[in-house]
């Protein structure tokens, strides 16, 4: 399709359809996936496991570069694990997600992880997929394509609420799920490295009155569009 492997940034808020997107684009499109959420995720479990203080920035930063993260790219099976240990399932708990905005503010995290997503994409053969929050300005600014997602929090919430309550019993309700995801949505806007932020040159897509496959053909026929315009090889 182009010179190169296409690389996507697709970044946006909690709730607005990133990875479901992502992964369907990925796979329909035959490239890789990558879940940048997963990978703080992935190291806030292992500071959480490992006792570490995670409201100690110079605590988490110390030991920042112990935890082996590898991430699979397959959209149809992505996998995470940590020091070999398959952490997908824990990474998912309401432990982690209330600490992950804490542990991704410190910058030698953020290096560390950074350094990561880079090889990951530079090494994509067919191309890939990346998603989180600081894609498009940070990690890959010069990816071909760059796609912010938004929706209402309302919506936002309610979809996280109905993911929450078919995988986790017990989870909390929808006023909690938006309480606790606005907060989440404001720490990682407002804090100092490499914020929640629309990169200049991003296409943003507010979701709130689309259905998952209308996200899903947009984003295909963006990329599509960026491919005819690459020059060829
Ligand atoms: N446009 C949409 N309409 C309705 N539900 C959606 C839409 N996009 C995603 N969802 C659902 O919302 C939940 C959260 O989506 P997800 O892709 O995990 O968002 P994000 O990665 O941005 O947090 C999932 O259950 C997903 O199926
Ligand atoms: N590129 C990224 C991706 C995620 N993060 C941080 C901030 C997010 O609150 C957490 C979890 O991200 P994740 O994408 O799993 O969050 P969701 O629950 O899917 O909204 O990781 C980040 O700082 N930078």
């Amino acid at each position: 399709m182009s010179a190169h492997p296409v690389i996507v940034a697709i970044d946006g808020p909690s709730g607005t359809g990133k990875s479901s997107t992502s992964k369907a684009v990925a796979a329909r499109l035959g490239m890789g996936y990558l879940d940048t959420g997963a990978q703080y995720r992935a190291i806030t479990w292992w500071m959480l496991s490992n006792g570490v203080d995670v409201n100690d920035p110079a605590a988490v930063a110390a030991v920042a570069g112990k935890p082996e993260i590898v991430s699979g790219t397959d959209p149809l099976a992505p996998t995470i694990t940590v020091d070999g240990t398959d952490v997908a399932g824990p990474i998912r708990t309401a432990e982690v997600t209330g600490a992950v905005s804490a542990v991704s503010a410190v910058p030698a995290v953020r290096t560390r992880i950074t350094e990561l997503q880079r090889g990951i994409a530079a090494g994509a053969p067919a191309g890939i997929v990346v998603e989180g929050r600081d894609i498009g300005t940070t990690v890959l600014p010069g990816a071909d394509v760059k796609i912010f997602l938004t929706a209402d929090p309302e919506a936002r919430a309610a979809r996280r609420s109905g993911e929450l309550r078919g995988t986790a019993p017990g989870a909390p309700d929808l006023a909690a799920t938006r309480e606790a995801l606005i907060k989440r949505d404001a720490a990682d806007s407002g804090r100092t490295t490499s914020p929640l932020a629309k990169a200049d040159d991003a296409t943003e897509l507010d979701t709130t009155e689309l259905t998952l496959e209308q996200v899903i053909s947009w984003v295909i026929g963006v990329v599509e569009d960026a491919g005819r315009k690459q020059p060829r090889s």
